[in-house]
């Protein structure tokens, strides 16, 4: 999509005219300013505003609602924190401000010049804040995600006076869905107005995409494409997630620019369409877990451009991919029967841990019958992680997995989320309609996360589904009939919940067809054979290790994040290490985790014998290792503190604790 500029022929004394000529109440001739203003400020009168700002304020989010915001967007709002923090030291000294809202226009997140940031504030341009077209007019981030497209509004371009001493360059963000999840914005004082501004937000835009892109289509086929051969795996290659059968189920917004596809094609399309290979013949060569090789591939302009594909692990590859069934087959089959796979992905979940092996194959047994699967454990143990590994060895492997969590979406979507709903039948509804979670989930897995945060009024509507097996969408209509494999998770204790009332009974054992229990980290049997397998996972083709201090650390740590705390922990530590290193020493670890995880040592049992608690060693370790640092740097804390990855601060507290 081309970047909107919306004034290229404004200057100063037209816009100065159109204003004029605006607030007079007349229309603007069509050569006076860009098109796409134009179309801005016509939407924003008839949203009610007035331009000198006589109009009811503009809402702006609670503190709760803020929070629940940020956490039904964390995924968004975690991968655009460090590219916000690398766009604001690219702005540094500007008198400019980074800044991320949600699809509805509020401020999620802000970074940048203290000094702007305050005059910015007087503004609203602070988290909580609702920067929408219908509330603040013309603004930049109103109006890119009124047109879905990067935009600049500078100056007297803002519809609102008040925010005429503001510049800002906004542009969307899409998941690898295609759906808009939000808008990175610069805004700055008028004065300091930059150029590549645009350009700079755009790039972020597109690093945070990369990021969605890379964290969802891991495991899958990903052809990665771009103009040069060195630009496939950098930030800005374009990006294509493919079934097994060729469709394209996702993609960054640089590959549609590249095959100059609208984000509809996404589902739409097969990339034979789109360009000239054989993806039966790439599928029965590759290897999974390994990286193609780069090919020149054409395009069906006849123009060309570089493709590698990438097989993630969970890709079937061989003779067999060449007879998977396509797409539009797959929708007018039954569903097949299961044909045993002898390592599926349930199987690849089995490290050795008793307690696991047993939930996998109680699993196993009730893969291909209709009865609902409850997973039950603290959060992180890998419920979803397992629910997914059931829908890819069961009978329904070739069709949707669609997860909802019930505990990230406010109660007021909640409902239109999983049911659907008829077009119009809520104020803020899509024209279109929407078919619901259940409906998409046709033929393959529903997964209900957080099943134990859902509302008690959703209960009575998901139960009436599940005995029904129909769902009527919101605003009525027909019944329609829908067929799913039910998979629920909770971290909480659900049968507590029903005692509570908070839970309905009946729904309990509707969703507990089998109750399966995952273990959580720190009472599990296989910590180094999990280790071993996911630093396999982040960094493939290097071998690496933990120090014996390390392992010692990680076997007596409560992990009360579990495996989701382990993995981040590994993915810092192999960002720290040198290329060539091939050992995790604790120095790799980030302080706060190894000051965490010399916290969270199991306490010492007085009864046990100190020479052989294993938290009395972690301690003994810890203050040899202190002691060690001091004596090599000739007492100089700041130095020991950098040798030991902890804050000089963390240093004193424990010298002080220890007595020295
Ligand atoms: N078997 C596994 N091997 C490697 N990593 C895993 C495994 N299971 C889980 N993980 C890691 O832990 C993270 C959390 O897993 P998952 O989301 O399935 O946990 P959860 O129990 O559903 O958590 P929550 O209750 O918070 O939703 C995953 O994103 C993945 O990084």
């Amino acid at each position: 999509m081309p970047p909107m500029t919306l004034s290229p022929r404004s200057s100063a004394d037209r816009l100065r005219a159109a204003r004029r000529q605006w607030l007079d109440g007349g229309e603007l001739g069509d050569d006076l300013i860009a098109p796409g203003l134009l179309a801005s400020w016509q939407r924003s009168r008839q949203h009610g505003l007035l331009p000198d700002g006589r109009a009811p304020g503009s809402p702006h989010a609670s503190a709760a609602q803020l929070a629940r915001a940020l956490a039904q967007r964390h995924t968004l709002v975690s991968h655009a924190r460090p590219v916000m923090a690398f766009l604001n030291d690219q702005i540094r000294d500007s008198d400019s401000i980074v800044v991320l809202a949600d699809p509805q226009g509020m401020l999620l997140h802000a970074l940048g010049d203290l000094g702007f940031a305050d005059r910015a504030a007087r503004v609203a341009l602070r988290p909580g804040a609702i920067w929408s077209e219908q509330w603040r007019g013309t603004n930049a981030i109103g109006t890119a995600l009124a047109d879905g497209a990067t935009v600049v509004v500078h100056g007297a371009e803002h519809y609102l006076e008040r925010n005429a001493f503001l510049t800002c360059a906004a542009a969307p963000i899409a998941d690898p869905a295609g759906q808009l999840l939000g808008v990175l914005d610069i805004s700055g004082d008028r004065r300091a107005h930059h150029r590549h501004t645009l350009g700079l937000v755009r790039s972020g835009a597109r690093m945070i995409e990369h990021q969605l892109f890379e964290d969802r289509h891991a495991a899958g086929l990903q052809l990665r494409l771009h103009g040069q051969v060195e630009g496939l795996g950098t930030v800005t290659e374009g990006l294509l997630a493919l079934s097994e059968d060729g469709w394209i189920t996702g993609a960054n917004t640089a590959a549609l620019e590249l095959l100059g596809l609208p984000r509809s094609a996404i589902g739409a399309l097969t990339i034979e369409r789109v360009l000239d290979l054989d993806m039966a013949a790439l599928l029965a060569a590759a290897r999974p877990g390994l990286n193609g090789t780069p090919r020149e591939l054409r395009r069906v302009d006849g123009s060309w451009l570089w493709g590698r594909l990438d097989v993630g692990r969970t890709v079937r590859v061989g003779p067999s991919a060449l007879a998977a069934p396509r797409a539009q087959d797959i929708a007018a089959t039954p569903i097949p029967p299961r044909v045993a796979a002898p390592v599926d992905a349930l199987a690849a979940l089995d490290r050795g841990d008793a307690a696991m092996q047993a939930a996998i194959e109680r699993a196993r047994r009730v893969l291909d019958k209709p009865i609902a699967l409850l997973l039950q454990g603290e959060s992180g143990v890998g419920k979803e992680v397992f629910a997914r590994a059931v829908h890819r060895s069961g009978p329904r492997a070739d069709r949707p997995f669609i997860a909802v969590n019930c505990a990230a979406l406010p109660e007021t979507l909640i409902e239109a989320e999983l049911f659907g709903y008829r077009p119009g039948a809520y104020t803020g509804a899509s024209r279109d309609g929407a078919p619901g979670r259940i409906r998409e989930a046709h033929g393959g897995t529903l997964f209900l996360d957080e099943i134990g945060d859902m509302p008690l009024s959703m209960q009575a509507r998901l139960l009436r589904v599940l005995q029904e097996r129909q769902v009527v969408p919101l605003g009525g209509g027909k019944p329609v009939d829908v067929d799913f494999r039910l998979v629920c998770a909770t971290h909480r204790k659900l049968r507590h919940e029903v005692e509570a009332g908070r839970f309905r009974e009946d729904l309990y054992y509707r969703v507990n067809g089998l109750s399966l229990t995952l273990p959580s980290l720190r009472d599990r049997a296989d910590l180094s054979a999990l280790v071993e397998a996911m630093l396999r996972e982040l960094e493939p083709g290097r071998t690496l290790a933990l120090s014996a201090d390390v392992a010692r650390d990680f076997a007596t740590c409560r992990w009360p994040g579990n495996l989701r705390q382990l993995v981040n922990v590994l993915r810092t530590a192999c960002a720290l290490l040198d290329d060539h290193g091939q050992v995790i020493e604790r120095a790799h670890l980030p302080e706060d985790v190894l000051e965490e995880l010399l916290a969270q040592a199991v306490p010492v049992d007085p009864a046990s014998d100190p020479a052989t608690d294993p938290s009395t060693d972690l301690r003994q370790q810890a203050e040899r290792c202190i002691g060690e640092a001091l004596r090599s740097c000739a007492g100089n804390m700041s130095e020991a503190a950098r040798r030991l990855g902890i804050s000089r601060n963390t240093l004193y507290r424990k010298l002080k604790e220890r007595g020295a």
